[in-house]
């Protein structure tokens, strides 16, 4: 799927390919987070188990990921987190030593899914105007930039 976001005087327009999270699906994996700009890592933050095969994932993109990927977790069902299992302020400690982006989120209510792609916009650099092809990612705006990243 894709969506375009706002980031400045640009728009940003993400082709976004939603990976499999089941261990059986793993070595498929690489086919998305290879050439990607960004990956959003997504836990369930009523889930204490789905926050250590987060980790998982992160070492897996440290190790075999692009070298400047950005990372992004997302503590998803923020709608219940009256039944949560994992402290934000874990999942902040845990981003900032990683160096990624970190934001609850709520699919299911819509919460917090724009600032998180706004949040991925601004940390990702723009592309080399003179370079096309960069990521798999080309120019195709003109006076409002539209540049397309992907994004697993
Ligand atoms: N309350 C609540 N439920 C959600 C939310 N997001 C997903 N769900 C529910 O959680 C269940 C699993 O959702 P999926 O989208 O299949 O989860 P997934 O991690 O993508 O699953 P795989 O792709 O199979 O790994 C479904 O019953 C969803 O309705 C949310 O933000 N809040």
């Amino acid at each position: 799927m894709t969506k375009t976001v706002p980031c400045g005087n640009e728009l940003h327009k993400f082709l976004i390919w939603d990976t499999a999270g089941q261990e059986r699906f793993h070595s498929l994996a690489p086919m998305y987070y290879r050439g990607s700009a960004a990956a959003v890592i997504v836990y369930d933050i009523t889930k204490q188990d789905s926050f250590h095969t987060l980790k998982k994932w992160v070492k897996e993109l440290k190790e075999h990921g692009p070298e400047n990927i950005v990372m992004a977790i997302a503590g998803n069902k923020c709608d219940l987190s009256d039944i949560r299992e994992v402290p934000l302020k874990d999942a902040k400690e845990y981003a900032e030593s990683i160096g990624a982006i970190v934001v609850e989120t709520s699919a299911k209510n819509a919460i917090n899914i724009e600032e998180l792609f706004q949040g991925i916009s601004r940390k990702i650099p723009p592309l080399d105007p003179h370079e096309n092809g960069n990521n798999g990612a080309m120019k195709l705006g003109k006076q409002t930039t539209q540049t397309s990243r992907r994004c697993c």
